[in-house]
C-alpha cells in the first residue's frame, strides 16, 4: 500500500499540514505550483473568480503519474468557498480510477466543507473512492499549532491505520 500526498499552498499553511501528514504517515509528498501570478489585492480577486468559475490554470508539474500509488491525499486552501484552480486543474488531469482518496482543505473562516465536498464530487467522477475528508482552520495559527492540529486529526481519524 503506497500513499502520496499532493498539495497546493500559496502562503504555507496547507504546506505545513501536508508535510506533517507525510512525516507522520511516512508517505511521499508532491507540491503543485500555480504558474499564474496570485499575489497582490487585484490577483486575490481574480483568484476568487477563477476558483468560483473553476477556471483552469497552468500548473507544475503539469501532470502526475499515480500508477504506483493506492492512496492519495489532496490538500488545498479554500478560496471563495471552493478548491483552488491549481487543485481543480490537477484533479482533472489525474487518472484516479480505483484509488482511495483523502481530501483536505485549510481555511480561515467559512467554506472548508464545501471545498472538500466539491473535490469529493470531482474525484468520484474520475473513478476514485473517498475514504476521508477533513478541514483545518489556520486563522492566526503559528506553525507549531498547525502541526499539533494536524497530529490531532491524524489521531482522531485514525489515519495511520490506512497508510504505509
Ligand atoms: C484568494 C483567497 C480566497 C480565500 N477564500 C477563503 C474562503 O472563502 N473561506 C475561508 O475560510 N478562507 C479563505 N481564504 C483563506 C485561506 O483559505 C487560508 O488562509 C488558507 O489556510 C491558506 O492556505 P495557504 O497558506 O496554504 O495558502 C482565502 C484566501 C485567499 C488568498
Amino acid at each position: 500500500m503506497k500513499t502520496l500526498i499532493i498539495y497546493y499552498s500559496q502562503h504555507g499553511s496547507t504546506e505545513v499540514v501536508a508535510r506533517t501528514l507525510a512525516k507522520e504517515l511516512r508517505t511521499d509528498i508532491l507540491e503543485v505550483i500555480d504558474l499564474k501570478k496570485r499575489s497582490g489585492f487585484k490577483n486575490k480577486l481574480t483568484s476568487c473568480i477563477d476558483s468560483i468559475k473553476e477556471t483552469k490554470t497552468e500548473i507544475a508539474p503539469s501532470k502526475v503519474d499515480l500508477t504506483e500509488y493506492d492512496s492519495i491525499y489532496i490538500g488545498t486552501p479554500t478560496w471563495a468557498g471552493k478548491p483552488t484552480p491549481a487543485i481543480i486543474t490537477l484533479i482533472d488531469r489525474c487518472d484516479l480510477k480505483g484509488k482511495d482518496l483523502y481530501l483536505f482543505a485549510t481555511m480561515t473562516g467559512r467554506g472548508g466543507q464545501a471545498t472538500v465536498d466539491r473535490m469529493a464530487e470531482k474525484v468520484k467522477v474520475r473513478g476514485a473512492r473517498v475514504i476521508e475528508t477533513f478541514t483545518l482552520n489556520t486563522k492566526d495559527k503559528d506553525i507549531e499549532t498547525l502541526i499539533n492540529d494536524t497530529e490531532a486529526i491524524i489521531e482522531i481519524l485514525d489515519l495511520k491505520m490506512y497508510s504505509g
